[in-house]
């Protein structure tokens, strides 16, 4: 089962069985693909309230080390010492917070489809989804695009997203550095592929309780290069580093989990566009827990107790929006 939402949108869809290959949800590492066949419908709240998802496998709490603070404290000066000895410009360091559904109440019940119609009126931007398959249940939603392909006129649309504060508190040259990093590699890649390449003004893109600094582009391609724009951009230096592969190997031994669909993306094919969305502000889901998916750009000039409430604000996106009853 899928449901979900298009960025600025006020329908939902869910896939109805057919052999068509319209959505797919591919992991950071691009290892793994689930694909979603069918044609695109449109469903009502109502229905999807009636839906019955609830997670069945992992009854009890697998043994997981909890990332306190301070292991978190440790794992940033581990990425920063990778970042000097590299002379990069940036990682992004992750952490899967631990949510236990028993510490909030233990009475009442997760109800997954009434949080998901919740979060999606919070983020209305967003391109928000809900899935279940094969005994995994995950739920996401971000308005950042890795892609965003006009069939019709051949354009294609990105955009870097980076940096974050709360909405009161003002630009440093820290967020500034790390968003110009990602819009320098983004603009690398589309100069490749394409000669009329726009590139918008930086502006203030807000995601509920913080925002992050925001640079549009726009270009005309040739519909074939098209793939191999898209395993170019991804992973951005939003979501990983630059060099990728140095980076992703760096994150693998900082980190010590698998991101998953985390910072993966989903590809969302629909008659006229091919959407590429980046898959932040997630979670998956257990019987008594979820593991909330929360990450940001580490530079030279991180603070690990700033980077640390990053990781808290950004959790709260999923946490704040849950349902129990
Ligand atoms: C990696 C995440 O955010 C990215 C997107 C916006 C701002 C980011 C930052 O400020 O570090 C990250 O690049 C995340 O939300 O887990």
């Amino acid at each position: 089962m899928l449901i979900f939402k298009l960025p600025d949108s006020d329908s939902f869809y869910t896939i109805e069985n057919s052999q068509e290959k319209l959505v797919s949800f591919v992991s950071f590492d691009t290892k793994t693909v689930l694909d979603f066949k069918g044609s695109i419908k449109e469903i009502s709240k109502k229905e999807i309230e009636e839906q019955n998802i609830s997670p069945k496998s992992k009854s009890s709490l697998i043994e997981i080390g909890k990332e306190t603070q301070e292991s978190y404290a440790l794992k940033i000066s581990q990425a920063k010492d990778f970042i000097e000895k590299n002379e990069l410009k940036k990682l992004v360091l992750s952490r899967r917070k631990l949510l236990m559904y028993l510490d909030i109440d233990s009475e009442k019940k997760l109800s997954l489809t009434k949080s998901f119609l919740k979060f999606c009126d919070s983020y209305p931007s967003a391109f928000c989804y809900l899935f279940e398959k094969n005994g995994e249940i995950w739920m996401g939603g971000f308005s950042e695009i890795l892609g965003k392909f006009d069939k019709r006129n051949n354009s294609f649309e990105t955009m870097s997203v980076a940096g974050t504060l709360p909405l009161d508190e003002n630009w440093t040259d820290k967020e500034i550095e790390e968003q110009k990093a990602v819009t320098e590699y983004i603009q690398s890649i589309l100069r490749k592929f394409s000669s009329n390449l726009k590139v918008s003004s930086t502006k203030d893109l807000i995601s509920g309780n913080i925002k992050h600094l925001k640079t549009d582009f726009s270009a005309e391609i040739s519909p074939e290069s098209l793939d191999k724009i898209i395993s170019e951009l991804h992973p951005t230096p939003a979501v990983c580093g630059f060099p990728k592969e140095l980076c992703a190997q760096g994150i693998k031994s900082i980190e010590h989990f698998n991101r998953e669909f985390y910072a993966g993306y989903i590809k969302v094919e629909t008659e006229d566009f091919i959407y590429y969305f980046v898959n932040l502000r997630c979670a998956s889901f257990f019987k008594n827990y979820a593991f909330l998916f929360v990450g940001g750009g580490i530079t030279l000039k991180s603070d690990a107790q700033k980077e640390w409430e990053e990781t808290e604000l950004k959790s709260l996106a999923i946490q704040n929006n849950l349902i129990f009853e």
